[in-house]
Formats: structure tokens, sequence, C-alpha cells
């Protein structure tokens, strides 16, 4: 959403300290920018938010939001874990020197692979979500003598508002142990009984892009609900109650999310009610550490008039870099990053150049006059935009770049024609 952009004296959008058009200069468009330091100061707030409910806490950064060498090591600095969801994003971390440890392996489907993979490189946790995954896990650690601590997602029952396809704590959810119908004890029992296992707590996550406070609150009551029950059947208390990610951020002025400070504070009264024996609360927030920090700078170039109707304002990416608004109807906003002083005079559609008529990033925005060459900057980008990111109509991925303090670093180069065709082989 358009908070206090700031803007220089000659009308220019000015991220983290850098004018963005001299960025669009250096580096070309379209272009991720990252605005480190707010991506440093969410997490910090995470931070303070448990610090002031006195809860023991994990904050997880779930890194499919966006998933780069550079993030990695930001999280590093931070002090933060991380989840991955797959071989190519442990790879990435593990590339990028962030500690195994910390790191926690999700995913419906893991493959044997993976998890030898997950294994060897020792991570903290493996989160289990369905008896495949047991097995296979099971067999792994023998053969291969190893212990490894798991964790189980568990599928609440809880529906979140939000889109179809980001609830995930519906019962017929593809994800985790269902609670109602007994899979979760019985898949407790398997991982109690392996010696190779160390179940260090529960997981859940209920979906993402979540506005208001019922839904966590609503979990938190059913994990603690859970616990009680796992310790009356198997005498079993968990160490850490992982309640997901999935907090919601303000794309338009239309979303109202909810504080860092409010949700933590509820949650923790939940649980203080609830048990004398709080475990630890961990949390796994992808999109709200790293979406508001994002921009994608884009040149604007053809315009298509229709009597009475909206216009259509062309730029040179689309869907390959934001895939969000055709795949969920996502809502955005942009400025002219060029005339942030000028007075807005239109509505228009913004359209990307994919061959798609549903490639379109923002359905209506007010803009000022504009002409070919103009940049348009669409904010909030920072959450699943470089990371869903593809090549469709064999548009090369754009860069990225980070800025802090003024400085700007490049830290995904731009993808060439060359590298478009680098895996293709003669015929
Ligand atoms: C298990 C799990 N944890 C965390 C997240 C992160 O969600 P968000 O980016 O909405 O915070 C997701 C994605 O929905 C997820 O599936
Ligand atoms: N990709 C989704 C959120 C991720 C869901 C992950 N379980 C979005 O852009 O809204």
């Amino acid at each position: 959403m358009i908070a206090n952009e700031l803007v220089s004296n000659n009308g220019h959008l000015v991220i983290g300290g850098v004018d963005s058009i001299e960025l669009t200069k250096k580096y070309g468009t379209p272009l991720y920018v990252f605005d480190v330091s707010e991506i440093r100061s969410q997490i910090r707030k995470f931070k303070s938010a448990f610090e002031n409910n006195d809860l023991k806490y994990q904050i997880s950064y779930a890194s499919k939001a966006f998933a780069i060498k550079a993030i990695y090591q930001v999280m590093k600095q931070e002090s933060v874990h991380i989840d991955v969801v797959s071989g190519g994003e442990l790879y990435t971390a593990l590339q990028a020197g962030f500690p195994s440890s910390k790191i926690s392996f999700h995913g419906n489907n893991k493959t044997f692979e993976e998890l030898v993979m997950a294994v060897k490189n020792h991570v903290g946790v493996i989160i289990i979500d369905n008896f495949y995954e047991i097995e296979l896990l099971s067999r792994i650690l023998k053969t291969d003598h190893e212990k490894i601590n798991v964790m189980l997602r568990l599928t609440p029952g809880i529906s979140a508002h939000t889109h179809k396809y980001d609830q995930t704590g519906q019962t017929d959810s593809k994800f985790g142990f269902d609670v109602g119908s007994g899979q979760a004890d019985k898949a407790m029992k398997q991982v109690l009984d392996d010696p190779n296992m160390h179940l260090k707590g529960i997981h859940a996550h209920i979906g993402s892009q979540i506005f208001g406070t019922q839904g966590f609150t609503m979990l938190a009551d059913k994990m603690v609900e859970l616990a009680k029950h796992f310790q009356r059947e198997f005498n079993y208390w968990p160490e850490v109650i992982n309640l997901g990610g999935g907090f919601g951020i303000s794309y338009t002025k239309d979303d109202d999310p909810i504080s860092a400070d409010e949700f933590i504070g509820k949650i923790a009264n939940e649980l203080k009610k609830a048990c004398d024996n709080v475990p630890e609360v961990w949390i796994e927030p992808g999109r709200s550490i790293v979406a508001p920090a994002g921009y994608t700078l884009y040149t604007i170039g053809s315009r298509k008039d229709i009597p009475e109707k909206i216009s259509y304002l062309s730029v040179d990416g689309g869907m390959g870099d934001n895939i969000r608004p055709a795949l969920y109807q996502a809502k955005y906003e942009a400025v002219v990053a060029n005339k942030m002083d000028q007075p807005l005079t239109q509505t228009v559609h913004i359209a990307g150049k994919y061959c798609e008529s549903g490639d379109i990033l923002i359905d209506q925005q007010r803009v000022p006059d504009t002409n070919p060459g103009d940049i348009l900057a669409v904010l909030d980008t920072g959450a699943y935009g470089y990371s869903m990111a593809m090549n469709y109509n064999r548009n090369p991925r754009a860069a990225v770049v980070f800025v802090e303090n003024g400085q700007d670093k490049l830290v995904v180069k731009r993808e060439t024609y060359q590298d478009l065709t680098s895996l293709d082989l003669d015929y």
C-alpha cells in the first residue's frame, strides 16, 4: 500500500535511500528492489512482540516467499530460523552459508532424495506431513544410523478466511495429519515408537494472507487441546507448538492487517490461560517479512485507448514476474516513480506484456499523465513474486537489487537470452 514512500526533490520515488530511477538506469527493468532495512524491521517487530509477552519463541522465515542466497544471508544476520519446502530451497540456503541446525524442512511430498539430503545435512527439524514420509524417513535413519528432530504437521480443521488457494488448515486440505479422524494419533504413536526420531513438537498452518486474530487464537486453543490429548494418550507434552505463518499484509487501502503485537499478545493470553507449562512458540512468517519491503519497477510502453472504456497501459513485465493477480486475483497499488509530484489525472488498467488476456497486474490504477519510458513501481511485491517467477513466452527473469542505507547491491543477475537456451539440446 502507498504509505510514506519517500520522494526526492525532483519527484522520484526513493527506496532505502536510493533514487529508484537511478536504479532503473543502472540495472534495467523489470527490476525487483528490496529495502532490506524494512525486512529487518519486520523481524524485529515479531521478536519484540514475543519478548513483550514473555514467551519463549522462535521465528522461522518461510522462505518460499522469497528464496535467494542473499535473503538467507540476511536471515542469518538477524539470527532467525528458516523453513524450506524443497531440495532446491535447502540447497540455496546451504550455499548461502545458512546453518542447517536452524532449518525446518516442510512439504507434503518430500522425495526420498530430499529426505536423504535433509538427514545428511542434519537439518534442525523435519516437519512430517504424512504416513508415507514417516516410513521413508524411518528407513533412511535406520540405514544411515542417524537421529533427527521431527514435528508433526496437523490439520486442525480450521478454515481461514482467505483465498481458497491460500487455505491449508481445513479438514480436506492436502497438507498434514487430520486430527478429527484419528490420523494424528496414529502418526504420533508411530513417531514416538521410532528410536531415531525425536518428536520436538506439533505444527499447524491455517493459510496465508489472513486478517484478524480469530483464526490464530482458535488455532492456539486447538493446539493446546491437542497437546493435552497427547499427554493423556501418550504421556507426551510438546517442547514446541508451531503455529505456522499466514499473517496478512496491506496491499491496498482495503486491507487491514493486524500488528505482530496484537496477535502475539492474544496468542500469549490463550496459551497462558490454557496451560501451566507453556511450550516454546514458533511462527513461520513469510509474506509479512518480505512483501512490504519489495517493489517491482517496470518501464511503461504501449497504451491502448478504447472509446468510453478504461485505457490499457502496458509495462515490460507482468505475470512472469508477478503471477499473483492472475492466480489469486490479488490486488496491488502502483505509483509512477518518476512523477511522484504530479497530479493523478486518469484511471488505467496496468497490463503486462505476456500473451494472455488475464495478464493484468492492476485492474484499475490512478496515475498521472504518462509517456512511454516512464517508470511504474508496483508496491509490496516482495513475497511470492520472484519466488514464483517464470519464463513464459521466453521472457528472461528480472534482476533483484537490495538497497539499504543509501547503497544498492545486485543480488540476482538478470537472465539473458543465452541463459534461456542453456538447458536446451539440439535434436
Ligand atoms: C507451512 C507453512 N508455513 C508458513 C507459510 C508462510 O505463509 P505466509 O507467507 O503467508 O506467512 C506457509 C505458506 O502458506 C506454509 O505453507
Ligand atoms: N503463493 C501464495 C501464498 C503461499 C501459500 C503457501 N502455502 C500467495 O502468493 O498468496
